[in-house]
C-alpha cells in the first residue's frame, strides 16, 4: 500500500510543505505560504539588525500550507501519511514561560518583538556573543571547542541574554528559551510544557553549547560568570537530546484536526534546514553540501575515527548525529550570499524606483508594471552583462561581509568593501566582483575545512541560487576549482525532513535506506574552467588582502 511522508520546511520568509511517496521519493504535492506579519515587515528594524518573527506567523502559515497540499494531493493521501518532520532556520529562539507558552502568544506580549522568535539573521547580540566567547576561552574545558571556538550573535545564548538585558518584562516572564525547530515538534505533540519538553540534537549541539562530554550544557557557574541574569536558565533545559530519526510523540487531537491528519501521526525531532537538506542531497564524507540562497549553509559529515580529536576552528560546530545518526555533522556558512546581490540590486535601483513611483509619464498600472520589471529582471540583466567580462578584467575586488561573517571565524562586526573602482567600473563590473566575493568567501570555508583535516573533494548545491543562476554557479566552480553537482529537487530541505518523517513513521528502517529510496538526484553539473581557475587563484589572494585590511588581520 502506498504511504507518504510529510516534510515541513520553515525558511526565512515562508513555510513549505512537501508530500513525498516513501517508496519512490516522488514529490506528489507541495505548497508554500509566506509569513503574513513578516511579509509586512512587522517587528523588524533592519537598520538595527533586528529581525523578529511572531509565533502566529508560523502556526497560521502551517495550517494554510497543509490545507493547500491536500487540494493537490491524491485522494486519501492524508490517511496514508506515516509521519511528519520539521526543519527550520536557526538559531531562532523564543522566550517561553513556566507553562511552556511562547511569550508573544500571551496578550500582554502580543506586539512585543522581544517576546517573539529572534530570527537567525538578527545580529543585535554582537556584544553578548563576544562575552560568551571570552568566558569560554577562560574555561576548562573550553565550552566552545565543538562549536568552532567562537560564539556568534546569531546563536541562542547571545540572543537570550541580549533580549533579557533589554527587556525587563520578558526577563521576568521567561522560564526558558526554545529553538524554533524544537518548538514546532513540541506544539504539534502537545509537549511544550517544560516538564515534557524535549530537544533535538542539531540545534542543541550547534548553537546551545550542548555536548555529551560535559553532561549536557556548561555548568551554571559558567553562565553566571557571563551575567548573573542567566542563573538557572541552562539547568531548566532537558539534559538529553535526540537525533531526528526518533519521534517526539504523536500529533495531538487539536493539530490533527487543524492539519487534516490522523491523531497520533508520529512527529520527528526537528533540525535546521541545511542539515535536513544535506540528507536529501545524500551527504557523505568528503562531499560538502551547500544550501545556496539568501545566505549559505554548508554541511558535511565525518566518521568518528576520521575526525578523531580534531576540533575544527572557526566553523558553526561539529555535532554527533546532527545530520545523520552515527556520524559527526559539521556546519559552516556565509551570512550573506544572494543577500549581497539583493543589496546591490536595491542600491542601484533605489533612485530609479523613487522616480518611477512618482512619475506622471505613466499611469498607475504602468508604474507598477515597470517597478515589478526592475525587481524581477535586474539580477538577470546584471548576470548577462557580467558574464561577458573575463575573470580579473575589471580590477574590482569585493568582500562578501555585508551581513557580517558567519564562518570561518564568526564576526558579525566586519563589513563589506569594494576596492579598485575606476571611472570605467560599471554595474556589471561591480556585480561580477560581488559574485566573485561570495565565491571567495565560500572558498575560505572549504580551505578551512581542508586545513583542519576535513576532506572536501566535491560539492553538491541546493537552494534557490543553484537553480536560478548559471553565472553564479559557474563562477563558484571556477573559484573553488571543483565540480558542483546541482540537485534536482526544488525543495531539498523539505525533502530531507520527509526522509526523516518516513523513518520516524516506520516506512524505512533507517536514514540510509530512506535516502536510497527518497533522496534527490543530480540534475546538472558545473565543471571548473582551468584557465579561469588559475586567474582566480591570484584574485583570491587579493580578496584575502582586502579582508585583512578590513578586519585587522583576523581573516
Ligand atoms: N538571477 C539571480 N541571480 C543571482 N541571485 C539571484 C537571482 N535571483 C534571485 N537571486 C537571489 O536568490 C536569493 C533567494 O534565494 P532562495 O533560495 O530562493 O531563498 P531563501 O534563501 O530565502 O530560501 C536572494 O538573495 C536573491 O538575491
Ligand atoms: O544558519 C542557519 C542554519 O544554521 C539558517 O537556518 C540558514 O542560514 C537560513 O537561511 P536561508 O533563509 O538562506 O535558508
Amino acid at each position: 500500500m502506498v504511504s507518504y511522508a510529510l516534510g515541513l520546511d520553515y525558511g526565512s520568509d515562508s513555510v513549505r510543505a512537501l508530500l513525498v511517496n516513501t517508496a519512490t521519493g516522488e514529490e506528489v504535492a507541495s505548497s508554500v505560504v509566506n509569513y503574513p506579519r513578516w511579509s509586512q515587515g512587522l517587528y523588524c528594524e533592519s537598520a538595527a539588525d533586528q529581525f523578529r518573527q511572531h509565533p502566529l506567523d508560523y502556526l497560521e502559515s502551517l495550517e494554510q500550507a497543509v490545507a493547500q497540499l491536500w487540494r493537490q494531493a491524491p485522494e486519501g493521501a492524508a490517511e496514508a501519511v506515516v509521519g511528519l518532520s520539521f526543519d527550520t532556520t536557526g538559531s531562532t529562539p523564543v522566550a517561553v514561560d513556566a507553562q511552556g507558552v511562547a511569550l508573544a502568544l500571551r496578550p500582554e506580549f502580543a506586539d512585543n518583538p522581544n517576546a517573539m522568535f529572534v530570527l537567525w539573521k538578527d545580529h543585535t547580540a554582537v556584544k553578548e556573543a563576544a562575552e560568551f566567547t571570552a568566558a569560554a576561552a577562560r574555561s576548562e574545558p573550553n565550552y566552545l571547542k565543538y562549536e568552532g571556538g567562537i560564539y556568534s550573535s546569531e546563536w541562542y545564548w547571545s540572543k537570550a541574554l541580549h533580549v533579557m538585558r533589554k527587556d525587563s518584562a520578558v526577563r521576568d516572564a521567561v522560564y526558558m528559551w526554545v529553538e524554533h525547530c524544537d518548538w514546532m515538534s513540541a506544539v504539534l505533540t502537545g509537549t511544550t510544557h517544560p516538564s515534557e519538553f524535549r530537544m533535538g540534537r542539531c540545534a542543541a549541539g550547534h548553537k546551545v553549547m550542548w555536548h555529551e562530554s560535559w553532561g549536557g550544557y556548561p555548568p551554571n557557574d559558567f553562565f553566571v560568570s557571563v551575567d548573573p541574569m542567566l542563573d538557572g536558565l541552562a539547568s531548566r533545559l532537558p539534559t538529553d537530546t535526540f537525533t531526528s530519526d526518533q519521534a517526539v510523540g504523536g500529533l495531538t487531537q487539536e493539530w490533527a484536526s487543524k492539519l487534516g491528519l490522523p491523531v497520533g501521526t508520529p512527529v520527528g525531532f526537528s533540525a535546521f534546514d541545511c542539515h535536513m537538506g544535506a540528507v536529501a542531497a545524500n551527504v557523505q564524507p568528503g562531499v560538502l553540501t551547500k544550501v545556496m540562497g539568501t545566505s549559505t549553509c554548508d554541511i558535511t559529515i565525518a566518521g568518528y575515527e576520521a575526525l578523531s580529536e580534531t576540533c575544527v576552528r572557526g566553523i558553526c560546530g561539529q555535532v554527533d548525529g546532527s545530520v545523520i545518526p552515527g556520524m559527526v555533522g559539521l556546519e559552516a556558512g556565509q551570512s550573506a550570499f544572494g543577500d549581497l546581490y539583493a543589496w546591490f540590486k536595491n542600491l542601484i535601483n533605489g533612485p530609479a524606483k523613487s522616480i518611477i513611483a512618482a512619475s506622471t509619464a505613466l499611469n498607475e498600472a504602468g508604474r507598477a508594471a515597470l517597478l515589478q520589471e526592475l525587481e524581477d529582471k535586474t539580477l538577470v540583466e546584471l548576470s548577462r552583462a557580467a558574464s561577458a567580462l573575463a575573470p580579473g578584467q575589471s580590477g574590482v575586488t569585493a568582500l562578501d561581509w555585508v551581513n557580517g561573517r558567519r564562518t570561518p571565524d564568526a564576526d558579525q562586526t566586519v563589513a563589506g568593501a569594494i576596492a579598485g573602482l575606476k571611472m570605467g567600473s560599471g554595474a556589471p563590473e561591480v556585480f561580477r566582483a560581488l559574485v566573485e566575493a561570495t565565491a571567495f568567501g565560500a572558498r575560505a570555508i572549504i580551505e578551512r575545512f581542508r586545513a583542519e583535516g576535513v576532506a572536501v573533494d566535491s560539492v553538491v548545491a541546493i537552494g534557490g541560487i543553484s537553480k536560478k543562476s548559471d553565472f553564479v554557479m559557474q563562477t563558484c566552480a571556477d573559484v573553488w576549482n571543483c565540480p558542483i553537482d546541482v540537485l534536482d529537487s526544488e525543495q531539498s530541505c523539505a525533502l530531507g525532513a520527509a526522509i526523516f518523517a518516513a523513518v520516524v513513521g516506520g516506512a524505512h528502517a533507517d536514514v540510509a535506506s530512506a535516502q536510497r529510496a527518497m533522496g534527490s538526484k543530480v540534475c546538472k553539473t558545473y565543471e571548473p574552467n582551468t584557465k579561469a581557475a588559475r586567474v582566480y587563484d591570484q584574485l583570491y589572494t587579493r580578496y584575502q588582502s582586502l579582508g585583512e585590511f578590513v578586519d585587522g588581520g583576523q581573516s
